[in-house]
């Protein structure tokens, strides 16, 4: 960390007992003397400019730890690895590597491998490493894995991550399963030869409610205009599919009603064709799906698409929108890049650069990302000829842009199999509805009968009860959860309570829904009235490090929270009274936004604030920009409290000058990264923040 361009000279008289060099966060672009060093166990040279490795590496024998990562390496020369027989951890992420020198599997005590983000295209030199047991290839352009290197017996592989590349056989689905359902790819691919190859699409519609998402989806499917009844809106997401030419396009219509945006962030992801609706004679908030596109795909390709032109005053009119909407766009594109390149340089000229070095990661990772946004297309959904335009445009899209978007894939028959069986089954519309995502669930809970409370022994009173507490507080009841779900399983299937109980679940155990639910981040398990818990450790600042919060307890009678449900914040208001800013803060900082509905997910527990100075207090968030204060507040009459708030238009709010002054903790990135923090400060207990886990954006 010492913006060194060579190493001092002085350093490089040979130490014969230096076993370890730690050089990074410099500026060096070449590392030369090094040899003299034999006795070096370990090195570490990230974060440096090294255009190539050294030859000289080839001496260190003894070498067992290398850090290059991070750095501006093109290519290995062959001959080093051979001589490296030591080496048993290398990390070279971060690089511009296209290719593996055909001799790194001579490097035979390797456990360890990280060359995530680089451009690489095979791995096959790594077939041989029979020891690596942690193999990371995040972010580079594979397409196909070498098989042998799952091979059981052959390797100790248990940790493979190869996220973030086009991969066909297997493809990322697969990955993302583990080296065990990798291991099975493979078996079952040799198994059975007779391999299906699909090209396959997926197109994602997003924009506002009512802009005409479904009605674009199923005229794409059809042909021709379809009708679609204002009463037929899209709940949750629609899946279909249609085949133009050999291109299976997967049509996913996301609902526009705000509540839905509660599961997107399971569902939007990467290498997709985003079809952006923007209603023409409506004013819309383009800037808003923009936004939320580039925070969550940044790679995506984007195709503006605008509707309902029949219902503009003229062509003019419509003309004039196009060329506003395009000019917008494209401001917020290359704004977006400025902030960006603003925000590291800010980062790089701070005092002290080694706390930021994730985020500086982040910025540079986010600056790679060209998201591409196509001219906007006029459309008027009632007229065949422009679906007919629309559908031969989206053709020739992929056509151009098949590199980023179509995926092929190689699937064992099997796989296939299971995959039509599915199709088969939501054609057939054997789906039940879903229940808990949805724009009407306060309704939902309202309506449920007396009999099937009864049922699950549960009184009138407490509908009202879990009413109030769903609009009040965003929490559902799990019995009320129960209910919902097994109203609509009962439509499905009789009498089976087995079924029932393993889905739906009991007072004493959670049922398969709660869990998934839990597991994709749309609720959050919560007390109805958690107690304080006056054991908590006290935190002393500079003594001990943040550790991250045990995985908290579930309770299947207790309630789940979906802050998005919170629609009535008067009785929190009566309760808590004013936001009056009090003395303790927590900055927390993301890059470069936050996305939106990322509060809507956020959760803050009061697990213990039950001291003589702060009995009670209320734990809120702020959200100013790109930054996140937490907030103690007082509390009038004492009682613990679970509360979310959603703050409207809190963007406005005045940021703190100088964050420094009064905090007691930076989160840094990599802290936002854990998911859940604990945090602690000054005199008061311990409060849990839970965070939803954050793309890398
Ligand atoms: N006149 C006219 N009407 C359109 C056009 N496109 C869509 N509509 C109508 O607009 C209404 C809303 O369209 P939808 O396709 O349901 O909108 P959506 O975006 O899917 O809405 P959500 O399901 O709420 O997300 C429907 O009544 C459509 O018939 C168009 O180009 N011209």
């Amino acid at each position: 960390g010492q913006k060194l361009k060579s190493v001092p000279q002085h350093l490089l008289t040979p130490v014969s007992v230096c076993t370890s060099m730690d050089l990074q966060r410099n500026k060096l672009k070449r590392v030369t003397s090094i040899s003299r060093f034999t006795n070096l166990i370990e090195l570490n040279l990230s974060r440096n400019k090294i255009l190539e490795f050294s030859l000289e590496i080839c001496s260190l024998q003894k070498l067992q730890t290398l850090y290059m990562n991070q750095n501006n390496i093109r290519s290995i020369p062959e001959g080093i690895f051979p001589h490296l027989r030591s080496l048993k951890f290398l990390k070279l992420s971060n690089n511009r590597l296209a290719k593996l020198p055909s001799d790194i599997n001579q490097c035979t005590s390797l456990t360890y491998l990280e060359l995530s983000k680089n451009h690489l295209q095979s791995i096959e030199p790594l077939v041989g490493l029979t020891k690596l047991r942690e193999l990371l290839v995040e972010k580079n352009h594979l397409t196909e894995l070498p098989s042998q290197l799952f091979q059981k017996g052959s390797c100790e592989l248990t940790i493979f991550k190869a996220m973030g590349n086009p991969l066909r056989c297997p493809p990322e689905e697969v990955c993302a399963g583990g080296v065990m359902d990798i291991q099975s790819y493979f078996l079952q691919m040799e198994e059975n030869p007779n391999a299906h190859t699909a090209r396959t699409v997926k197109t994602m519609f997003l924009g506002s409610s009512m802009a005409g998402k479904s009605t674009l989806c199923r005229s794409l499917r059809e042909g021709k205009p379809v009708t679609v009844a204002v009463k037929d809106r899209t709940e949750g997401i629609d899946i279909t599919q249609l085949y133009i030419q050999d291109v299976r396009f997967l049509l996913w219509d996301f609902a526009g009603q705000e509540e839905y945006y509660l599961t997107h962030h399971v569902f939007i992801t990467p290498r997709a064709l985003v079809i952006l609706t923007v209603d023409l004679a409506f004013k819309d908030q383009i800037w808003f799906w923009i936004n939320n596109i580039q925070l969550r795909v940044p790679d995506a390709v984007v195709m503006l698409v605008g509707t309902h032109c029949d219902q503009c005053r003229d062509l003019d009119e419509v003309m004039e929108k196009k060329k506003d909407i395009e000019e917008k766009v494209n401001t917020m594109l290359a704004n977006r890049k400025i902030v960006l390149k603003y925000q590291k340089k800010n980062l790089e000229e701070n005092a002290d650069p080694c706390l930021y070095m994730d985020q500086v990661d982040e910025l540079d990772c986010l600056l790679d990302y060209n998201l591409k946004v196509l001219d906007l297309l006029t459309l008027d959904c009632t007229k065949t000829e422009d679906i007919v335009r629309f559908r031969s445009l989206i053709l020739k899209c992929i056509q151009s842009e098949s590199v980023f978007l179509c995926s092929e894939s190689i699937l064992p028959q099997s796989y296939e199999e299971v995959e039509q069986a599915i199709h088969i089954l939501a054609t057939l519309e054997q789906i039940p509805q879903h229940t808990i995502v949805r724009h009407d669930l306060v309704q939902q809970v309202e309506a449920i009968s007396r009999d099937l409370l009864m049922r699950e022994g549960a009184l009138m009173k407490q509908k009202f009860i879990w009413v109030e507490d769903l609009r009040c507080r965003g929490t559902l009841h799990n019995a009320a959860l129960r209910i919902l779900v097994r109203r609509e399983l009962e439509k499905l299937v009789e009498d089976d309570d087995d079924l029932f109980r393993e889905v739906v679940g009991t007072k004493r155990e959670e049922g398969i829904i709660l869990t998934l639910l839990q597991h994709f981040e749309v609720c959050l398990p919560t007390l109805v009235r958690s107690p304080m818990n006056p054991q908590a450790p006290e935190f002393i600042p500079g003594e001990k490090h943040w550790q991250s919060a045990k995985e908290s307890k579930r309770d299947p009678d207790g309630a789940c929270l979906f802050p998005i449900y919170l629609k009535d914040n008067l009785a929190v208001c009566q309760k808590w009274g004013e936001n009056k800013q009090d003395d303790v803060r927590v900055h927390m900082y993301f890059l470069p936004e936050i996305p939106h509905g990322f509060f809507h997910r956020l959760v803050i527990k009061t697990c213990s604030l039950y001291s003589t100075h702060w009995v009670g207090k209320e734990l809120c968030l702020l959200c100013c920009g790109n930054r996140l204060t937490l907030v103690r507040q007082r509390n009038k009459d004492g009682d613990s409290f679970i509360e979310v708030r959603q703050w409207p238009g809190l963007t406005q709010q005045v940021h703190t000058p100088c964050p420094e002054r009064g905090c007691l903790h930076y989160f840094t990135w990599r802290d936002v990264k854990e998911e859940k923090l604990v945090c602690q400060g000054g005199h008061t207990r311990r409060a849990e923040l839970i965070f939803p886990k954050v793309t890398s954006q």
